[in-house]
């Protein structure tokens, strides 16, 4: 059944397909996933290779690292490196102009990456050791659940960008380059409930932003909030969150890449359930060095519209935008009185 592009909701696929041997089903699900490439780039996944066992214990690790004090949590912050891991503050980030600072708290992670490695040598994008919560219960564990979970969550991301590759008629290793050596950023995220007296107008978990990678795969909580921007009714819809599923979506760098042709789509979270909201986004970025160059079977008919770009350089611009925006708005009056009335800077 074709998925329908008025449909509201990312649709859900099943990716089993992909790992089958029915040809027939595969290239099903790759139409699927290309019609929602060409869409808004926003789809959900199930039937994937991530144990349901493990989601719980990732997520797990997140409440009880949430859990801790105010000054555990600081003790690993991120502005303790250059490099993005550690602990950030509510309020750290505007994605959306002229909204307040945004109503969540993050543990930033990735690939262990050692202080001897080249990359960190280097000082590559996002490249070195994490910091963990060494006051936190069974710290072992903590560590192995969230490294296990970060490198499955690497595969599955490779197989997805596989699927995006059939979907250009591209092979399925086309990517292999830009996946070898590649860094991605996975993130703890806490949205605490919305104050009730919170201008609701500017309050946001997180303001209505594109991601700056290539794919993005999301684990939601059963706590709703995440909404996605329907361009053709000019309305934002609820993503509801789906058991075990993964949202899928495409970054700017992938609408780049593919001159336009696939989306990189506005969503935002608002945690107006009056409950605690958890997500665990995981952000593929690619090999650092990698040159970003409009893709095969992208520019037919029509010019490249982008000059090629270094995956550090696409990536990084995005994130200076951000952080510089929530700077400037702390400094302003109303800036000041918002974040010194819900208490916390
Ligand atoms: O937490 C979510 O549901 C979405 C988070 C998000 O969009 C992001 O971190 O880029
Ligand atoms: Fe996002």
């Amino acid at each position: 059944m074709p998925i329908s592009t008025t449909s509201r909701s990312p649709p859900v696929l099943d990716f089993s397909a992909f790992y089958g041997s029915d040809a027939a089903a595969k290239q099903k699900l790759v139409a699927q996933v290309r019609e929602c490439c060409l869409h808004n780039g926003f789809f959900q996944i199930t039937g994937h290779r991530i144990p349901s066992s493990l989601q719980e214990k990732v997520m797990d690790c997140s409440k009880r690292f949430f859990d801790l004090s105010l000054d555990e949590k600081t003790k690993i912050s991120k502005a303790n490196n250059s490099y993005n891991r550690g602990y950030e503050l509510l309020h750290s980030q505007i994605l959306e102009e002229g909204t307040a600072p945004e109503l969540k708290e993050g543990l930033y992670l990735g690939e262990e990456i050692p202080s001897s490695h080249p990359y960190f040598v280097n000082k590559k994008l996002n490249s070195g050791p994490n910091q963990w919560p060494t006051g936190i219960d069974n710290l072992e564990e903590f560590q192995q659940t969230t490294m296990t979970y970060y490198a499955s969550m690497f595969e599955l991301a490779k197989d997805v960008l596989a699927a995006v590759a059939l979907t250009l008629d591209l092979p399925e290793d086309y990517f292999g380059s830009f996946v070898d050596g590649a860094v991605a950023a996975m993130r703890f995220l806490h949205y605490p409930p919305q104050p009730p007296d919170s201008n609701e107008r500017l309050t946001r978990g997180v303001g209505a932003h594109t991601d700056f990678g290539s794919v993005t795969l999301l684990l939601q909580d059963e706590v709703d909030g995440l909404q996605v921007w329907d361009r053709d009714v000019e309305q934002w819809f609820d993503v509801l969150p789906v058991k075990g599923a993964y949202v899928v979506n495409l970054g700017n760098m992938m609408q780049r890449w593919s001159n336009d042709r696939y989306k990189s789509n506005l969503h935002r979270v608002i945690n107006k359930s009056g409950k605690e909201r958890y997500s665990i986004p995981f952000f593929f970025n690619g090999n650092p060095d990698y040159v970003i160059d409009c893709l095969p079977n992208c520019a037919v008919d029509e010019p490249a519209n982008y000059p090629p770009i270094t995956v550090t350089a696409a990536i990084l611009g995005g994130y200076n935008d951000s952080y510089g925006r929530a700077e400037r708005y702390k400094q302003t009056e109303a800036g000041k009185a918002a974040t010194k009335r819900v208490g916390i800077d």
